[in-house]
């Protein structure tokens, strides 16, 4: 499967950090990279961004409503991501689910919008240190994929996960390669149990203090399709 490397800028980034877009897709169209790659960034930037990248990467947006319009001041709808130039979106980040409440079955239901709109779905999903802890790290993330990646979509080929444990977003601590191993394995038989054969065509990234210094190796573990990346996102 062709790899997708994705960053996701999260709150992060003025007009003037669009010189990294502009790097980034100068970088990735001389190189020809042999993979797919996408940044996602604040809605304020997005067409901005869309614009410089010129569809040499990808631009994403890092969320939407469930609803394609109406009174919800302060938020934006997948049609307006994509009218603004996105080619995907993010859903479920655990910063969403922790500071706005999101739950399983919102997630599901912002994804069934964006395949509507023509956007592809990056879920995310991911557990605490406690459930690790708990040992019930491969239950959550497979109650996690039940609850929020609706059938019909994990057939259509719209969506990616990506699984984020909690302890490794912005700690500079990776997981050992056999935990990344084991969690994507299940995530890939939840996958299949889903959506049958096409199952095995939805890309499951890796994310949590992905850097350069770390990148090949994980990408070269089984089931890893690729990566989402924060902090070092930043940086062309
Ligand atoms: O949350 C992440 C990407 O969505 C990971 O963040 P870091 O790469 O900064 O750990």
């Amino acid at each position: 499967m062709r790899p997708l490397i994705a960053g996701n800028w999260k709150m992060h980034g003025m007009a003037a950090q669009l010189r990294e877009i502009e790097a980034m897709s100068k970088t990735v169209h001389a190189a020809r990279t042999a993979a797919d790659v996408l940044i996602c960034v604040p809605a304020a930037l997005l067409s901005r961004a869309a614009s410089i990248a010129a569809g040499r990467i990808g631009i994403g947006g890092e969320d939407c409503h469930a609803q394609a319009s109406g009174a919800y001041t302060g938020d934006c709808s997948a049609d307006m991501l994509k009218d603004a130039g996105a080619t995907t979106m993010n859903a479920g980040h655990s910063d969403r689910r922790k500071y706005h409440g999101e739950t399983d079955a919102m997630v599901a239901a912002k994804a069934e919008p964006a395949r509507r709109a023509g956007l592809t779905t990056i879920i995310c999903i991911g557990e605490t240190q406690a459930q690790r802890d708990g040992g019930n790290a491969l239950a959550v993330c497979g109650q996690q994929i039940a609850g929020s990646v609706p059938t019909d979509l994990a057939r259509s080929g719209t969506i990616a996960i990506a699984y984020e444990p909690l302890s490794a977003i912005g700690s500079g601590h990776v997981p050992a390669p056999g935990q990344i191993i084991e969690v994507h394995r299940k995530i890939r038989e939840c996958l299949l149990e889903r959506a049958g054969a096409a199952g095995a065509d939805i890309r499951i990234l890796y994310g949590g203090s992905v850097w350069s210094d770390n990148v090949h190796d994980i990408l070269g573990l089984a089931d890893v399709d690729g990566v989402l990346i924060g902090g070092a996102s930043l940086l062309a």
